[in-house]
């Protein structure tokens, strides 16, 4: 990570590196990051939000044990961004939004900045890894945060954030950064698979949220009848894919492995709204666009037959809310 010397502690003794980041989509995630960094590393880091609208920069968040952390981060926006350039720059935007994000920031990206993406799915990251320059980091996530209102966030629960570049150019950074996250109170491993951890998160998102944001259902009763065999069904369909792209699952082989994958997911998630549930029952645009689309584009690639993930990829793409990305 390439750290800046322009904030030295008054007073001690050596320099002390600092950070700038940048926080580019402030949202349930975006914030979340955004909190433990500046509140574990201060004085040292400084951490600016940048919203495509104005954001107040006194934040809150709310601990998974209930407690209230509060701190004053510097906000920015797009089409005023912050006079100190970034170190390193975290989009933590949806995916359908990132690279309009990206766009919205072009001009102050340099042939060095790192840019770590913090998208589900499997769509943006290996295009802007192609695009940018700089350092690319992909970063996986099972934390789970939520937005309360524009000045409070709830961390819901802690999980664990696996980072890595898909070209394998950048480990030492990786190591550095996941060091630093680590160090902020959320759990990080630099990883040399990023790719496949980012499919096999993309599998059981793909196996859980298009039909529980169909059904309306919270991700344990999957495991019911007549739910149950509709996830069989895609991860039938889903095995085949994810071999042709080498994507291993965690344990086992084949369907058996992204079953036992699946529904452990389903199992300790049980009583979770997921993310595409949450988006539609709030009229809000859905990622099935970065979690399908890979899928649907690989299996056409390849020759394979997809129609129960087709089907879910184009009643999902129908929602009205949409037609806006
Ligand atoms: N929340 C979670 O627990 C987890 C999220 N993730 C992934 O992280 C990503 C972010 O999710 P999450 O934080 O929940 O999403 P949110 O919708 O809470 O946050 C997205 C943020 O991006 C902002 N935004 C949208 N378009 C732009 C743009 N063009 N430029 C700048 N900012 C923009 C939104 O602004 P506005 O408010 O104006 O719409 C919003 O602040 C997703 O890919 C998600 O799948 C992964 C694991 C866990
Ligand atoms: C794993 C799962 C399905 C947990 O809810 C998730 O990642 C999501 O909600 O998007």
């Amino acid at each position: 990570m390439t750290r800046s010397n322009r904030h030295q502690r008054p007073g001690a003794g050596a320099a002390h590196p600092s950070v700038h980041h940048w926080i580019v989509g402030p949202g349930a995630l975006g914030r979340m990051l955004a909190m433990h960094l500046a509140t574990a590393h201060a004085p040292h880091d400084t951490v600016t939000l940048v919203g495509r609208r104005a954001m107040p920069g006194q934040q809150r968040l709310i601990t998974p044990h209930g407690q209230t952390l509060s701190a004053t981060l510097a906000t920015a926006s797009l089409e005023s961004l912050p006079a100190e350039p970034a170190d390193v720059i975290h989009l933590t935007t949806k995916a359908y939004a990132c690279e309009a994000a990206l766009g919205a920031i072009a001009e102050r990206l340099t042939a060095t900045t790192p840019l770590v993406l913090w998208q589900n799915g499997f769509d943006c990251q290996p295009r802007i890894t192609a695009r940018h320059p700089g350092p690319v980091l992909c970063a996986t996530t099972t934390e789970g945060a939520h937005v309360q209102d524009d000045s409070q966030v709830t961390h819901a629960g802690h999980g664990k954030t696996f980072l890595g570049d898909l070209d394998g150019r950048h480990s030492a950074l990786a190591t550095a950064l996941a060091k630093h996250v680590n160090a902020a109170g959320l759990a990080c491993e630099a990883v040399a698979d990023i790719r496949i951890r980012l499919w096999r998160k993309l599998a059981v998102n793909a196996a859980i949220n298009p039909l529980v944001a169909q059904f309306q259902i919270r991700n344990g009763q999957l495991r019911d009848t007549p739910y149950r065999g509709m996830v069989e069904v895609v991860i039938e369909e889903l095995a085949p894919i994810l071999a042709s792209e080498r994507i291993t699952p965690p344990t086992g082989t084949g369907v058996q492995g992204w079953s036992e994958l699946v529904w452990e997911v389903a199992a300790s998630t049980a009583n979770n709204r997921a993310s595409m549930l949450q988006d539609v029952l709030a009229g809000r645009p859905t990622e099935h666009r970065a979690i399908l689309g890979p899928l649907l584009d690989s299996a056409q690639r390849h020759g394979l037959q997809a129609p129960t993930l087709s089907s879910l990829y184009a009643r999902l793409r129908e929602l009205p809310a949409n037609a806006r990305i």
